[in-house]
């Protein structure tokens, strides 16, 4: 089974420990909501996980697989995908272009194409199919041809998407994925993740603050405070914790 695992994870900038010994194992199969307050530590666990920091201390491995010392892009290689690396999109490039090359370094490994967009596309039918497919299930499709320095962010946000899921990675990081899309985007975005989730074979972490979003797609929810794990279990079972109510949502152990 392809666990991921981070054990005694930790990071200090100077005195302030961000992220204190986070142990934690996340099963494929299951979508598990990361909450806490403003400044919990969340993102920055994430970090610590997709290896855009260095732990101070501490182990990730996936399916028994150290990577503590892979940098980020190994870390991709591995099967860790998050939206936000993904950033680096080709502007100057349309849509389909650019999902067609994520297809294609995806196949990289089996077919040594190599990211090269002209050669390849017009004999090679299945990752046109793939491409093709992806955007249905963004709905992006009416806007393949645009160039993406062209596209409002939403649509910007949710082609990052769809490049990670041609990446096809064991494990979906998606942090706060939502944010700044309008009330026609979101949805498209959450019900890629519901079909994720369908899929049974994938792990997924999600950086949520919205509850109603938790609520109904988390199978557990982890809580960090102060960069500490305070709490881990049936999304039910969490909210409705004291040290949830208290540290999270704002409520005081007399209005609890
Ligand atoms: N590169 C850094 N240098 C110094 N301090 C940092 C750095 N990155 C994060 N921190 C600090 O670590 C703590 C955790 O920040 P983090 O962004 O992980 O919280 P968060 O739970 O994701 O918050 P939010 O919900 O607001 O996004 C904060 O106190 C933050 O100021």
């Amino acid at each position: 089974m392809s666990r991921l695992v981070t054990e005694e994870l930790t990071i200090r900038f100077g005195g302030h420990v961000a992220v204190n010994a986070v142990g934690c194992s996340f099963e494929p199969g299951t979508l598990t909501a990361i909450v806490g307050p403003n400044g919990a530590g969340k993102t920055t666990y994430f970090n610590l996980i997709s290896g855009q920091l260095k732990a101070s201390a501490g182990r990730v491995s996936l399916g028994g697989r150290d990577l503590t010392g892979l940098s980020a892009s190994a870390r991709t290689r591995a099967g860790l995908g998050r939206a936000f690396q993904l950033t680096n999109l080709f502007p100057r490039l349309t849509v389909l272009e650019n999902v067609r090359l994520a297809v294609q370094a995806a196949n990289e490994g089996s077919h040594r194409r190599g990211l090269n967009l002209w050669s390849v596309w017009s004999d090679h039918a299945d990752l046109l199919e793939r491409a093709d497919a992806i955007l249905a299930s963004i709905a992006l499709k009416d806007k393949e041809h645009e160039l993406v320095a062209n596209l409002p962010h939403g649509d910007q946000r949710k082609l990052e998407v769809a490049l990670l899921m041609a990446l096809d990675p064991q494990v979906f990081m998606f942090d706060e994925p939502t944010a700044g899309m309008n009330a026609a985007e979101a949805p498209v975005i959450l019900d890629l993740i519901r079909r994720l989730k369908a899929d049974k074979s994938k792990t997924i972490l999600l950086v949520e603050h919205k509850m109603d979003v938790v609520r109904e797609l988390a199978d557990r929810i982890i809580v960090l405070h102060n960069g500490t794990l305070v709490a881990d279990g049936e999304p039910a079972e969490v909210i409705a914790s004291p040290v949830v109510q208290e540290a999270y949502l704002g409520v005081s152990k007399e209005a609890a």
